[in-house]
């Protein structure tokens, strides 16, 4: 299970109680998650989620606490960071930086449906709304240059048909490069799948996991996310779902000829990032007692993306 730093009932009591929320009733370690320590915790006063930070630069951390700020006044359903009475944010347990958010209603969703999709398509338009006036300012760790450059290193190791599809899409996205930046721009969370979204029926109750946020081209949260949601079983897009998830997103935010004309190949871009992700992830975590996504289910992704069947709706 990947909690990798466990607690101790004694530590928790002492760094829960700044927050005066009450006694600590419960705890337990979440398996689910790939990158973080994540415990629910039930205090007196209601139940609640502490995240130790394992990865990524810490200096970004006040950068996320602000975010969720940004998000939580504009009434989306996030996981902000509480603050002890004297108000701090972001403290430290057994030498981790750690937060503590209120635990949001909800499941994930395996198979969604178009309803699903459509609350999808509305909240990416919600946070890119709630920000685009005014981005915070993060580059993601992940974003082009890390691709060209972790794609350079992996490819050498992959088998001949990986290797085949990996290199051109590298060098599509060095010639790209320059136009993809240049799409309009706000915050993203970054990494919206599944696993990140909490639903009660087709009621979407909650989104979380925003560790990958950072501030960037919107149309690449659209991406990651169609490509997570509105993908069937073999990796092919499912036409009904992405254009229901689209559809919601662009009566909020309608997007613009040059996003219109880079859609297919921002579909592909998302592929290679969570490709190499997960490649890398697979290799560093190998014989650990840790959840590995699959790096193929990318790699076959990327493949079917080649000819992009749905068109980003759009008023020429
Ligand atoms: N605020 C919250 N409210 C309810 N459940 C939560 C909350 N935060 C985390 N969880 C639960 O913990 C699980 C792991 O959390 P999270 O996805 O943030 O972990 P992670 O290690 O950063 O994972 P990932 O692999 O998605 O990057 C979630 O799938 C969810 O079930
Ligand atoms: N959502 C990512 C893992 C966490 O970033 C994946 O499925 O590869």
């Amino acid at each position: 299970m990947s909690v990798f730093t466990p607690l101790t009932r004694d530590e928790l009591e002492t760094f829960l109680a700044p927050y005066g929320l009450g006694r600590l009733r419960d705890f337990q370690g979440i398996a689910a998650g790939t990158e973080n320590s994540n415990f629910f915790i039930s205090l007196e006063q209601g139940e609640y989620v502490l995240t130790l930070v394992e990865r990524g630069p810490t200096q970004d951390l006040p950068f996320f606490i602000e975010l969720l700020d940004v998000l939580h006044d504009a009434q989306l359903s996030v996981p902000y960071a509480l603050r002890t009475t004297d108000g701090i944010a972001l403290r430290t347990l057994a030498g981790k930086p750690a937060l503590l958010q209120p635990r949001l209603d909800g499941r994930h969703v395996q198979a969604p449906n178009n309803q699903h999709c459509v609350q999808v398509g509305e909240l990416l338009a919600h946070i890119h709304t709630a920000t685009l006036d005014a981005p915070l300012v993060r580059r993601t760790d992940r974003g082009l240059d890390w691709m060209l450059e972790e794609g350079e290193k992996l490819v050498a190791g992959l088998d001949a048909a990986a290797a085949e599809l990996l290199r051109p899409a590298l060098a599509e996205i060095q010639a790209h490069h320059a136009q993809i930046l240049a799409l309009p721009q706000a915050n993203l969370h970054g990494d919206l799948f599944r696993d990140n979204v909490m639903f009660e029926g087709t009621h979407l109750t909650g989104v979380i996991d925003f560790y990958n946020a950072c501030s960037g081209p919107m149309l690449y949260d659209l991406a990651i996310s169609v490509n997570d949601w509105c993908s069937d079983e073999q990796g092919a897009l499912d036409a009904p779902r992405a254009r229901a998830l689209l559809g919601a997103y662009a009566a909020l935010r309608p997007f613009t000829a040059a996003e219109a004309q880079l859609w297919p190949l921002m579909l592909r871009v998302a592929c290679v990032r969570f490709w190499l992700s997960r490649l890398i992830a697979a290799q560093s975590f190998a014989g650990m007692d840790v959840l590995i996504h699959d790096p193929k289910d990318f790699q076959d992704r990327l493949g079917l993306r080649q000819k992009v069947g749905v068109a980003l709706p759009f008023a020429f």
